[in-house]
Formats: C-alpha cells, sequence, structure tokens
C-alpha cells in the first residue's frame, strides 16, 4: 500500500493551506497511523506513530467514511482515547485519503474554540467539500510519485538488462552524450576505456541490411559500421535513445558459421605420396602467402576445394575466412546478390531484409569461386572491374566497400575453348590464371588411391565403430585398376560403402560395390577376348599356387604340402609367394 511518508513535504504543504483557509489545525496521518503532517496543537509528533490517541481514525480507515464529531470527549468514539482529559477539540472532521480502492491515510481537522466550530458547522457542506479535494490532491501527487518511482524502478531494470545483454547496447542522453554503454558494446566498438558522459555520432549510411539499418558511430577515436534499431525515449528529461546493434563483423561471423561447410586442411593433411601429389604440395607452399589470382583446374571430385582451402590455410589469411561459392549451384539471376549482396529494396523478390554478399563476407581472407566456367557472361564482366578496382558496392546501395580478398577460382571446364566460342572473357581469364594449378585425375595418380583407400578405410572405421583388419590384395587391385572417373569423391564414397559391408574386419572383393565389380569383370572378359582366352603363364603359375594355398591352408605344413604338390622346392614358394 502506498505510504504518504513519501510525499511528506508535499502534504505538509497542503496541511499548511487547509489550516490557513479553514482558520483550523490539521493532521494527516498515513494508514500506520504514523503523523505525516500537522499544523498548530498536531505540528509536534510529525513523523511519530499517533496511533493510541487515534480512535477516530481508526474507525474512518475500518469503515472508509468520513467521520464529523460534534462533541470530543462525549462521542461514544473518543470513549477509550487516553488523551481524553487533556483534549481542547470543540468539533473534529476526519477524511479518509482512498487511492485505488485503498485506504492510504486520513486527513483530520481540528476546532480548537468555540468560533471556529461554529463557523465550520454553519458551513459544513462547503468545507467537506474542500477538504475531500485536498484529499483528492494529495492523492493526485501520491499517484504522480508512484509514476516516477516505477520509471526509475523500470530504468534501473532496463539498465541491468542492458548490461547482460549479448546486442551491443547504448543508452544517449538528451546532449547526445553517452549515458550508459553495456559490455558487449564496448567489445564490438573496441572500446577499452571507461566512457563517462562521451559524445557519440551516429549516422545512417543509407543501407538496410537483415532488416536493420546500417549506421557509423563515433565515439572519440572510436569509428565503426554496425546494424541495429534506434529506439526513442519519450517523455523522459533525462534520456533520449536506446541504440541496439550487432557490429557488422559479428554479423559477418554469424552468417559464415551459418553457412560455411568449410574441411579446414592445410598441404600436410592432403592425402598422396604420388610425385603429382608432392609436387602438389610443394606448390601450394609456394603460392600460399602471394596476393595474386589462383586458377584451380582438374575433373570433378579430384581435389580442388582442398587444395583451395590448403592455399587458405597455408597463408597468413587463415585467421580470415575462407568463403566458397558454387557459381553452377546458384541459380543465375541469384548468383549476383550472393556474390555481391544487396541492401533492403534493392529489387522485386530480394529477401525484404537486405543481404550481405560472399566478397564483403570474404574481406580480409579468401573467397573460393568453383565452378567459374558456369559463370553468366555479364557477370564475369563485373567480376573483373571487383579484380581490378578492388571495391565492391552492394545492389541498390551506394556505398563503395573497399576489398582486400584473395580470389581463388576453379573449374573443371576448358576455359580456353570456352574463350574461342565466346562464353568464357579471355581479359577476365589472364586475370583469374595468374597462378595456375593444375590437377591430375585420380586414375594418372595411382599411388594416391592407395593411400586415400587405406585414409577413409581408417576414418569410416572410426565413425563407424568398426574393427579393420585387412584390404585383400585382389581387392585392392581392383581398386587400383578402377578408373575412379569421379576422382577422390567416388573413391571416397565407395570406401564408406565398403566400410559398411565388411565382414570381421576384412575388405575384400565381396564389399566392392557392383559397379566396380563389373567393371572389373568386363575388363578381365575384354583382354580374354583380345588373347582368346589364353592366360599368360605368370597368371597361371599364381592361379595354382592360389589353389594349392587354399587346399592345404596357409599354415606352415599346409605350404610344405603344397610345395610338393606344386612340384617345386618350399624356398621357391616362399619366393613366389
Ligand atoms: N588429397 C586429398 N586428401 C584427402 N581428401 C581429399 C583429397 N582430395 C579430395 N579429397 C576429398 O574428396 C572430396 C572431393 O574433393 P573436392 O570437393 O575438393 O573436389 P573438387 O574438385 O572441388 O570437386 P568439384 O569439382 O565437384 O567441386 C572431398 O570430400 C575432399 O575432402
Amino acid at each position: 500500500m502506498y505510504d504518504l511518508s513519501c510525499i511528506s513535504d508535499t502534504v505538509q504543504k497542503y496541511a499548511n493551506i487547509t489550516a490557513e483557509i479553514a482558520k483550523v489545525d490539521v493532521e494527516v496521518v498515513n494508514f500506520k497511523l504514523i503523523r505525516v503532517a500537522g499544523t498548530g496543537i498536531f505540528s509536534e509528533d510529525v513523523n511519530k506513530d499517533v496511533s493510541e490517541n487515534s480512535h477516530v481514525y481508526k474507525h474512518a480507515i475500518k469503515t472508509g467514511k468520513r467521520q464529523i464529531i460534534y462533541e470530543p470527549r462525549k462521542d461514544i468514539k473518543c470513549k477509550n482515547c487516553k488523551i481524553k482529559d487533556e483534549c481542547k477539540e470543540t468539533f473534529e472532521i476526519s477524511t479518509p485519503i482512498i487511492m485505488n480502492d485503498e485506504i492510504i491515510g486520513v486527513i483530520g481537522m481540528a476546532c480548537s474554540n468555540e468560533k471556529s466550530r461554529d463557523v465550520i458547522v454553519n458551513n459544513l457542506d462547503s468545507y467537506l467539500a474542500f477538504l475531500e479535494q485536498i484529499s483528492d490532491f494529495i492523492v493526485t501527487k501520491a499517484h504522480e510519485d508512484e509514476e516516477e518511482k516505477s520509471k526509475v524502478a523500470m530504468f534501473d531494470m532496463l539498465k541491468i538488462i542492458i548490461r547482460s545483454m549479448d546486442e551491443g547496447a547504448i543508452i544517449i542522453n538528451k546532449n547526445g552524450n553517452v549515458d550508459t554503454i553495456n559490455p558487449s558494446a564496448k567489445r564490438q566498438l573496441g572500446i577499452k576505456r571507461i566512457i563517462n558522459n562521451e559524445h557519440i555520432d551516429i549516422t545512417e549510411t543509407g543501407d538496410m541490411v537483415n532488416n536493420s539499418k546500417e549506421y557509423r558511430i563515433k565515439i572519440g577515436e572510436n569509428v565503426d559500421t554496425v546494424i541495429g534499431d534506434i529506439f526513442d525515449i519519450p517523455e523522459n528529461p533525462v534520456y533520449k535513445h536506446v541504440l541496439l546493434f550487432k557490429d557488422l563483423k559479428g554479423i559477418q561471423s554469424e552468417i559464415y558459421a551459418m553457412t560455411s561447410t568449410v574441411n579446414t586442411l592445410n598441404s600436410e593433411n592432403i592425402v598422396g605420396s604420388s610425385q603429382a601429389t608432392k609436387k602438389l604440395k610443394e606448390e601450394i607452399k609456394k603460392i600460399s602467402d602471394s596476393f595474386s589470382t589462383v586458377l584451380i583446374t582438374g575433373e570433378s571430385g579430384s581435389g580442388k576445394e582442398v587444395v583451395a582451402t590448403a592455399i587458405w590455410q597455408n597463408s597468413d589469411r587463415r585467421k580470415n575466412r575462407f568463403v566458397a561459392i558454387n557459381c553452377a549451384a546458384i541459380p543465375e539471376p541469384l548468383l549476383e546478390s550472393e556474390l555481391f549482396g544487396y541492401v533492403k529494396g534493392a529489387f522485386t523478390g530480394a529477401d525484404p531484409t537486405g543481404k550481405i554478399g560472399k566478397f564483403e563476407l570474404a574481406n580480409n581472407g579468401v573467397i573460393f569461386l568453383d565452378e567459374i566456367g558456369d559463370m553468366p557472361i555479364y557477370l564475369q564482366s563485373k567480376l573483373l572491374r571487383v579484380i581490378q578496382n578492388k571495391k565492391i558496392t552492394r545492389i541498390g546501395s551506394n556505398q563503395v566497400i573497399p576489398l582486400d580478398v584473395r580470389i581463388i577460382a576453379a573449374t573443371n571446364k576448358n576455359l580456353k575453348e570456352m574463350i574461342t566460342q565466346n562464353k568464357f572473357r579471355e581479359d577476365l581469364y589472364y586475370r583469374l590464371n595468374v597462378i595456375p594449378v593444375e590437377i591430375p585425375p585420380l586414375r594418372e595418380r595411382k599411388e594416391d588411391i592407395v593411400d586415400l583407400i587405406f585414409y577413409f578405410i581408417h576414418y569410416y572405421r572410426k565413425l563407424f565403430g568398426k574393427n579393420f583388419i585387412k584390404i585383400e590384395q585382389e581387392t585392392m587391385k581392383k581398386l587400383v585398376e578402377y578408373p575412379w572417373y569421379g576422382n577422390v569423391r567416388e573413391l571416397e564414397n565407395t570406401v564408406e560403402f565398403m566400410v559398411n559391408m565388411m565382414e570381421d574386419g576384412i575388405v575384400d572383393n565381396n564389399a566392392i560395390p557392383i559397379n566396380i565389380r563389373k567393371h572389373s569383370s568386363n575388363s578381365d572378359t575384354k583382354r580374354n577376348d583380345k588373347t582368346g582366352g589364353i592366360k599368360t603363364l605368370k597368371e597361371l603359375e599364381q592361379n595354382e599356387i592360389k589353389k594349392a594355398i587354399e587346399h592345404f591352408g596357409d599354415t606352415t605344413e599346409g605350404k610344405a604340402s603344397a610345395a610338393k604338390a606344386l612340384g617345386i622346392g618350399i624356398a621357391t614358394l616362399y619366393r613366389k609367394l
């Protein structure tokens, strides 16, 4: 319940006015019967408990009704009053003070002589109305006080919430200075010092991204671009706005975390011991720290993205982002906005919130333009301009954003041939092909096949919690001879299948997918067709030795019997095995 003591100064003023006008003594008590204000005979004992002598007030509080005592001391309500004998009152009115249907106190008016009693009694209605009015004034002030307090409490709460928010928040006062800045805002803006009433400059860049406006903020020497909203604080004498924001870098990181699926391999992790792969790893090391554009060519699945990420990982740009975009996977009309981003309202059909493009996301890092051969010719011109000017503009915006991005492009198409067909711009080709990197198909680096098979077997065996003992030689041979038109991607999928199929930790021909089995039996048949079914002596020998071992067993005794049956010495058998 509201305590009138909180506005005792105002209540005292009203008591004084009432006393002055009505020529009476006035007292106001709160609901606990503490004297909040008093004049004349009541001016002593302000702030003291007067419950012992307040029998009439207790009645007014209990009933909620005004009490008029025409004959103090004789009135029944004065019966138990302890100071009855000293009481000099000649007349008394007690009016309850009611706020929100609760009795928060009583205003009492008392006469101490017959003259003033007569004046009041003769004009009783007017005096009663006057007292009601004073009671209403007190209640109005109590309401205002309560509202003010709740505003202050709300602001205190707001400041507590703001302090713990992940989003940056700044409360700005009427002078355009920082009143409150939360830790997240300081972190995002790179401010380490204590901000005390410093001036803040906020200007709109004119772009809208992620459904919020972009602002440039300046506090002292700290300048940053943020994306957020400004809210006005209405009817407040101290505070003007609250700015809630995320800085652009934070938003970019969120988008990157949501969209990036980059495997981070460095050149050491690239699997393969073939000459070609060794040379590739050396090349990666050499070109990583350069700024020059790289064009990686190779068949689909041969590891172009792996090489691109390795270049990034080996360079000092590895601290910044690697942003990949597959130019063939994104519908042509959307590719431009994916690459360069756009602002709210840039074009019909665009996401109305605006979007940050891949180039901007990759700023200070690396952009990987996969399947560059599929980029439409008009965009090729735009890309060329971006490479030359090192600047981009979001679609629909006037803002020029400076770029420091290393471009790595990749293709499995023959760009030179596309140039002759006017499908690829020659000038762009030379801009991209500053450092050409060629990845040979997997079938041309057979040593890598063996390395990759073991690498993927161990990877998937761990993933599926399976035990691996060995891969049969014959099976390995089939896999090495298979042409792998889908390159490493096809090989990886095949090994995943085989690890699923293998029994008792042994990968044998039964685990090979049907297409590869068919391929190797076709090539056997083709060879038989060419040779009239005649086997080489070496093949005959191999078959007979295999048959003998299968028949007698792979033990020492078995091998001795096999050698005997084959008509050769045990040492020769061991050598041939
Ligand atoms: N040398 C390698 N070591 C380990 N994994 C590799 C290697 N080369 C390729 N891979 C794996 O093979 C798969 C295909 O590689 P990647 O995506 O780099 O090929 P790509 O040439 O970019 O394919 P596409 O032309 O279809 O885009 C990936 O899962 C990748 O991790």
